[in-house]
C-alpha cells in the first residue's frame, strides 16, 4: 500500500516552551505552527509537558486493556448504532469502518465487505460526569478487579490531555490573531471532548499489502484539533495534497492535527488533511514457527478536541477572506451546522447507521 522510498512528510517540530520565550521566539513559533497547519494540517509538538514516564504508563494501561480476555472486553461493548450520546466502550474488529465523507449506505457496506479494517478501540469521554453534567454518558471500562488502577489512570490522563488541549487552543488563538488568547477555549466550557485508544494487532503482511485488510482507512478527523501519541513502530501517513507520506515517529514529540471543524472555522486556511494507518514499512515482526512476514502490532492514543456540542460551526474573526481558501468539508455539505450534528453524521457513517449518517447538515 505504501509507495516505497517516499520521503517522510515535511512536518515541522514546534517547541511549545517558546510560548513563554522572548516575544521574537514566540512570534517564530506561532508562524511555524500557522505555516504547518496551512501546508498539511499536521505539526509535531515538543516540550508538551507530558513526561516519558507518564506516557509509558498510558501505553502500558492501553496494552493491558487490549490484552484482557475477549469476554471481558465484550462485556463493555460499544452500542452498535454509533449515537454520539453514548459513544463509549470497546469497539471490536468489524464494528466500525472509517471512510472519507461517504454517507451512502450501499457504498459504505461494499467498502466494509471488500476491505475491512483490522483494529480494536476503546472509546472514552470525560470521566468526571458530575463536571460535564447530563451531557456526558458514563465511560464503559473494565471493573477494578478486571484491570486494577485503570479507572483512576483514565481520570489522570484525561485531565492532562484536557489541560494540554486548552494550552494548544491558546497557541492556535494567538497564531490566528483572534481577539484574545482564550477565544477558542471559551467554546469548550464543559470539556465534552473525546478520547480513543487504538490497537492494531499483528497480522500477516501480505493481507495488508494486497488490500484484503486495512489498518485505518484514509480519513480526516471529525473534530477541531487532534492530539495524538502514535506508536514508535510507525505506520501513520498523511496526504500532502498529492501522495501519502509517512509521518515519521519523532521521540519526545507528539503529533497534533487539524480536524474538519477547525478547517471550517478557519474557512479552509488550516487543512483537515487525509491520513491513514498502514503497515509499518521497515519494522516487521516474525512470528515464531511461521514462515510468513508479519506487521508489528501497534497502539495509539488520541484525544479529539471539539467545541461544546451545541456550538455553531462558523468562520472565526479574520478568517473570512472570500475565495482565498476553500474548506473541503463545505463541498461535502458542512454549512450551517452545530458541532454535534457534524460529529454525529461522521460517527454514524463509521458505525453504519444509515439514518443518522444521512442527517442533513
Ligand atoms: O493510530 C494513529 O496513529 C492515528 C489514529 C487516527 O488517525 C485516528 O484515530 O483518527
Ligand atoms: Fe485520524
Amino acid at each position: 500500500m505504501t509507495v516505497e522510498g517516499l520521503e517522510p512528510a515535511d512536518i515541522p517540530v514546534v517547541d511549545m516552551s517558546l510560548l513563554q520565550g522572548t516575544p521574537e521566539e514566540e512570534r517564530g513559533a506561532l508562524k511555524l505552527l500557522d505555516n504547518a497547519f496551512q501546508a498539511c494540517g499536521f505539526a509535531y509538538i515538543s516540550n508538551h509537558g507530558i513526561s516519558e514516564e507518564f506516557l509509558n504508563e498510558a501505553r502500558s494501561y492501553s496494552k493491558k486493556f487490549f490484552e484482557l480476555p475477549i469476554d471481558v472486553k465484550l462485556s463493555i461493548l460499544h452500542p452498535s448504532d454509533g449515537g454520539v450520546e453514548d459513544h463509549r466502550g470497546f469497539v471490536p474488529d468489524g464494528l466500525t469502518y472509517v471512510s472519507q465523507l461517504v454517507f451512502d449506505d450501499a457504498t459504505v457496506q461494499e467498502l466494509r465487505r471488500t476491505a475491512p479494517e483490522k483494529k480494536q478501540s476503546l472509546e472514552m469521554g470525560n470521566p468526571h460526569t458530575e463536571e460535564a453534567g447530563k451531557d456526558t454518558p458514563k465511560n464503559r471500562l473494565p471493573t477494578e478487579e478486571e484491570l486494577p488502577g485503570l479507572r483512576a489512570f483514565v481520570e489522570k490522563w484525561w485531565d492532562a490531555m484536557t489541560d494540554l488541549n486548552h494550552t494548544i487552543l491558546r497557541f492556535c488563538s494567538k497564531a490566528l490573531e483572534l481577539p484574545d488568547e482564550n477565544y477558542l477555549s471559551r467554546s469548550q466550557t464543559r470539556n465534552l471532548c473525546h478520547m480513543t485508544w487504538n490497537h492494531f494487532p499483528s497480522m500477516a503482511m501480505n493481507l495488508l499489502e494486497d488490500g484484503s485488510f486495512r489498518r485505518l482507512n484514509a480519513h480526516t478527523d471529525f473534530g477541531q484539533i487532534t492530539l495524538l501519541f502514535p506508536d514508535p513502530v510507525g505506520g501513520l501517513e498523511v496526504n500532502d495534497g498529492k501522495v501519502f507520506r509517512p509521518v515519521a515517529f519523532k521521540p519526545n514529540t507528539m503529533v497534533i492535527n487539524i480536524g474538519d471543524l477547525m478547517e471550517r472555522q478557519t474557512n479552509g486556511r488550516w487543512k483537515s488533511s487525509l491520513h491513514r494507518v498502514v503497515a509499518p514499512e521497515e519494522k516487521l515482526g516474525r512470528i515464531d514457527g511461521s514462515t510468513g512476514v508479519y506487521a508489528a502490532e501497534r497502539y495509539s492514543m488520541v484525544y479529539f478536541g471539539s467545541p461544546d456540542p451545541e456550538s455553531m460551526v462558523k468562520t472565526l474573526p479574520g478568517c473570512d477572506v472570500k475565495g482565498r481558501w476553500e474548506p473541503s468539508v463545505v463541498q461535502a455539505g458542512m454549512h450551517e451546522v452545530t458541532c454535534e450534528e457534524w460529529i454525529q453524521k461522521r460517527v454514524a457513517a463509521e458505525f453504519l447507521n444509515p439514518e443518522a449518517a444521512k442527517g442533513e447538515v
